[in-house]
């Protein structure tokens, strides 16, 4: 009664060459030739149970207990970040609910707790301030640059990790620091090494010194008391690991984890959303458009005031918000992964044995025609202006109870420094627009990583005569984008 296997050409190590060969492709790839809602993939010493039909990721999502996400989270996170062995300990107490309720749990506690901050109210309007005035600030320090040339996803990087970590951790956020961001993004290309464990001193010598000297800055941070002074989220994620026992050093090791939801996906999206309207005439003059009507202009001694309320985008921009769910649609590789902890019939039908792994790969649900219809292929910025098939077939913020509770913050970001660019700015690429290549997916990673950086030369627009100034703001903080099929 288990779901259909699909056996690989070449037996045995089949599916693990192709996973090697085409990431996370390789389950589309598989889908393609079967079109079976579920299907089991057998490799050496595990099983994996691939979802590709909404019905059954709905099924899925209510198995809370039975499959879990919190046992693989409990295993991944220890590991990633070189924890004592007393933070594990509380880390995997009752992490499979098999002694007691979700509250006795720490990793579930947390997962409830982290919602809270990130949930359009005052906590997010206050760290969606700091994030708009950060980026408000980056487009300025650029216009007075202009006429420049920069590398994009270099800039993109660094702005938007400032913008997003002095939201979240405040004047003394340690990110601002460049050598603790350099350290970072090092440490980030090292999780996979770190998840693996074998010799890491030898296999990820850089990669533990980079996580050392982020553990040091934070422990810092605490020691000074500075996330009192900072964002609702950071003040609870300090405040429940000393709850629940954890010392300073130990929360303090966990904190550059947290920059891995922080930050590894907002960049790419802001660098695709940028790439798909600037190479397109027709995305960006209707994106322009929009956000044109959205701005207010107010004339006075020779000055041209034009303000942008992201609430107002929010409201009156569907193209633009269509544009971005086709982005995330388009360049989405994310993976919801479980562990099935106990025999669990699935959908009255399918069997999931204990020990097996299920797979919901975004992209087998974005590539299906029977959810997109026959240009799925294509990228069209007005997708999204009709209803799709179906809303959980869109799985780029994942869903059920491991939904990104960051993608209102997220996506308000993504779409504040895009209004900006392009209100503000012309921007052409050296030597052309490249084709988008997918040379290597990190497991983790939710958006696909710009392969190269881009080279561009940014101008700033033509608005006509006089001087020209920029303001920025946030009114309507309710106002939320519809991104994933909860928020419908
Ligand atoms: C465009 C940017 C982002 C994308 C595409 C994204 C995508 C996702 C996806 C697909 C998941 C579900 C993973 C799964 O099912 O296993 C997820 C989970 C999560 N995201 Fe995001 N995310 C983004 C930004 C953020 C930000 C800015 C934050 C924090 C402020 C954040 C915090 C989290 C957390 C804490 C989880 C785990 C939730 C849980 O397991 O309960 N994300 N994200």
């Amino acid at each position: 009664r288990e779901p259909p296997e699909l056996r690989p050409a070449i037996p045995i190590i089949g599916h693990m060459i192709g996973m090697f060969r085409y990431t996370v492709f390789y389950y589309a790839t598989l889908r393609g030739s079967s079109n079976v809602p579920i299907f089991t993939i057998v490799l050496p010493g595990s099983k994996m149970y691939i979802i590709s039909s909404p019905p059954l990721i709905t099924a899925i999502q209510k198995l809370t207990k039975a499959v879990s996400f919190a046992t693989m989270a409990a295993k991944a996170s220890g590991r990633v970040a070189g924890c004592s062995d007393a933070a594990l300990e509380i880390i995997n107490n009752n992490v499979d609910l098999s002694k007691g309720p979700e509250s006795d749990s720490f990793v579930h506690s947390f997962f409830k707790a982290i919602v809270p901050p990130l949930r359009p109210g005052s906590s997010l309007d206050a760290m969606n301030r700091i994030m708009i005035e950060n980026i408000s600030g980056s487009t300025n320090a650029l216009a007075k640059r202009t006429p420049t040339r920069i590398n994009l996803a270099k800039w993109l990087r660094r702005e938007i990790t400032l913008a997003t970590t002095n939201a979240v951790y405040g004047p003394e956020n340690p990110y601002a620091d460049e050598e603790n961001e350099q350290a970072f993004w090092t440490y980030e290309q090292h999780i996979m090494l770190f998840m693996i464990g074998i010799l890491p001193s030898i296999t990820a010598r850089k990669g533990l010194q980079a996580r050392a000297k982020l553990a040091d800055a934070f422990v810092q941070y605490f020691t000074k008391e500075a996330q009192a002074k900072a964002s609702a989220l950071a003040q609870m994620r300090y405040s429940c690991g000393r709850e629940w026992g954890f010392s300073v050093e130990d929360i303090a090791r966990f904190e550059p984890g947290n920059a891995i939801a922080l930050l590894s996906n907002t960049f790419p999206t802001a660098y695709w959303m940028l790439y798909y309207i600037f190479s397109n005439p027709k995305v960006l003059e209707d994106c322009r458009q929009e956000i044109e009507s959205a701005t207010k202009i107010n004339q006075g001694n020779g000055t041209a005031t034009h303000t942008i309320d992201v609430s107002a985008i929010k409201a009156s921009c569907p193209i633009l918000a269509s544009t971005l769910q086709e982005v995330l649609r388009y360049r989405s590789v994310g993976m919801s992964v479980r562990e099935v902890l106990e025999d669990t019939l699935l959908d009255g039908q399918y069997l999931l044995k204990k020990g097996g792994t299920v797979v919901i790969p975004s992209n087998v649900l974005h590539t299906d025609p029977a959810h997109w219809g026959a240009d799925v292929d294509d990228f069209n910025h007005r997708r999204f202006l009709t209803k799709t098939s179906n809303p959980v077939a869109f799985r780029a913020f994942g869903g059920g109870n491991t939904l990104c509770p960051g993608r209102h913050f997220a996506s308000t970001e993504v779409m504040a420094l895009v209004c900006m660019f392009i209100a503000r700015f012309e921007m052409e690429p050296v030597g052309g627009w490249p084709s988008p290549v997918v040379t290597d997916v990190k497991i983790w990673a939710q958006i696909i990583e710009p392969h190269m950086d881009l080279e561009v030369d940014i101008r700033a627009r033509d608005l006509g005569a006089g001087k020209h100034v920029w303001e920025f703001g946030l009114t309507d903080s309710e106002l939320q984008f519809a991104l994933a099929a909860e928020d419908k």
